[in-house]
């Protein structure tokens, strides 16, 4: 099995895990809307019991005190009838009692003290037809009960309660429910988070390793799979990605150093001549335009020579082509020998050759040259023990002297050097010289 470098990431969740943070609001959201409803629904459904357990437990007790004061109503003990409302009053939240007779007139009557005074309260409507009425109020409560004795409708009871303790009750209800809802957010979030983060670790992992992959280039990491579920896959994907791309990487590396490997060699058959090793014709263009252009911005002194060996027809005709190769390859040698470095030697073709002198310091240095390039061209030279009479004829010209572009340099050039061959070979000649010959 390949063995890949270890996938140095971030703990996930320490930074970029805004995935596990986005999740985790958004199921905190819902939960806490949840709780919120459902905390709603009951504290509403346990308002509307205990009031109706408060409605129940009024009515019972309005009843049993109509049949109490219902002798004192008909025998008129008005006396009896109070004492009775203030032993009723010992009920807690009881605000008022009123007692009527069948004719509507306050009988008796009881309230508590700082209880908001109300006048003879007028029963509902329907009270004849049924045993009690309830009626509400945000504040309070009211029983309505019939006065009966022995089947005799004799008068009418009337409870006030407040609801202020079922209010205080449902109150301290929702207090404490709203603190135990807002822990249990607040425990689910540290939850949520923790189960988010480890659910999401391999997804935070796969999105680090490719914003790093984005970054460096480097297709060599793979991500690691956790377990076999749809992120699993997703990463084993992802692993194919990547070899698949790290192979087309390397294919086209090695395509791109072939071209240029190529591309080099094409430029040295272009630009190289074969048998001597030397710069050949479209070398030598691009560079005398080159170094003349160069010495026309530095202002400085430049020479082209034109050498034309002597008597190379006679060495291959006498000899044979192959001995005029290895003369030209000899000759090119020694003149490469005696050349400055910076100086630029080129075979134009056949046995002409030309010289490209730049940053010349005076005019005798290059005349110099041309005779010691001479003298290293005519000293024997044996092929096969076989002596060549072979020489070098040197036309001279110089930049801007004798000629201000490329092509007229040239052939100042060569003309010095027809000049130099006239005058008998085996020398050199100026242009300058050539013009006055
Ligand atoms: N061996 C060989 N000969 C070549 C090559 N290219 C051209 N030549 C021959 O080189 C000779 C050059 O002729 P010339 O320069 O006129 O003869 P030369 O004897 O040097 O004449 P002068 O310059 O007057 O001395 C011709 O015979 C060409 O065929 C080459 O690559 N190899």
């Amino acid at each position: 099995m390949t063995e890949f470098p270890a996938v140095d990431l971030k703990p996930p969740g320490a930074a970029g895990d805004s995935l596990v943070r986005r999740l985790t609001r958004l199921n905190l959201l819902v939960l806490t809307a949840t709780m919120l409803l459902t905390f709603a629904l009951v504290g509403t459904a346990t308002w509307f019991v205990a009031r109706d357990r408060q409605m129940q437990s009024a009515e019972l007790s309005a009843q049993l005190l109509a049949n109490s004061v219902a002798p004192m109503l008909v025998f008129v003990d008005a006396d009896a009838a109070h004492s009775e409302l203030q032993s009723f009053s010992r009920r807690s939240d009881l605000l008022e009692v009123q007692v009527h007779t069948s004719k509507g007139a306050l009988f008796a009557h009881w309230d508590a003290a700082g209880a908001a005074p109300h006048g003879p309260l007028a029963p509902p409507p329907q009270l004849p037809r049924h045993d009690s009425v309830t009626t509400t109020s945000a504040q309070a409560l009211e029983v309505w009960v019939p006065v009966r004795l022995k089947g005799e409708h004799v008068g009418v009871l009337v409870v006030r309660e407040s609801l202020q303790s079922l209010h205080r009750a449902v109150l301290l209800l929702s207090g404490v429910a709203a603190a135990l809802i807002a822990l249990a957010i607040w425990a689910a979030a540290r939850g949520l988070r923790a189960v988010q983060r480890s659910a999401l670790a391999p997804l935070v992992e796969l999105s680090d390793l490719a914003e790093r992959m984005s970054r460096e280039h480097n297709y060599s990491r793979r991500a690691k799979v956790h377990r076999r579920d749809e992120v699993g896959r997703l990463t084993e994907r992802f692993n194919d990605m990547l070899k698949r791309i790290e192979i087309w990487q390397a294919d086209l590396h090695q395509q791109l150093e072939q071209e240029q490997e190529a591309g080099q060699h094409l430029h040295r058959l272009a630009h190289c001549d074969s048998l001597t090793g030397l710069p050949n014709r479209l070398f030598f263009q691009g560079e005398l335009q080159r170094h003349l252009a160069h010495s026309a911005h530095a202002a400085e002194l430049m020479a082209l020579m034109f050498i034309d060996l002597d008597n190379f027809k006679t060495v291959n005709d006498e000899h044979g082509h192959d001995t005029g190769d290895a003369v030209l390859c000899e000759v090119a040698r020694r003149m490469a020998g005696v050349v400055r470095a910076r100086d630029v030697l080129c075979r134009l073709g056949g046995d002409e050759f030309a010289l490209i002198l730049p940053a010349l310091p005076d005019q005798a240095a290059a005349e110099q040259l041309a005779r010691r390039l001479i003298e290293a061209v005519r000293a024997p030279l044996r092929v096969d023990g076989r002596l060549m009479p072979i020489g070098a004829t040197v036309g001279l010209a110089f930049f801007p002297l004798d000629a201000g572009d490329p092509g007229a340099l040239l052939n100042a050039s060569d003309r010095a050097m027809y000049a130099a061959k006239r005058a008998g070979k085996n020398t050199y000649r100026r242009a300058r010289d050539a013009q006055a010959d």
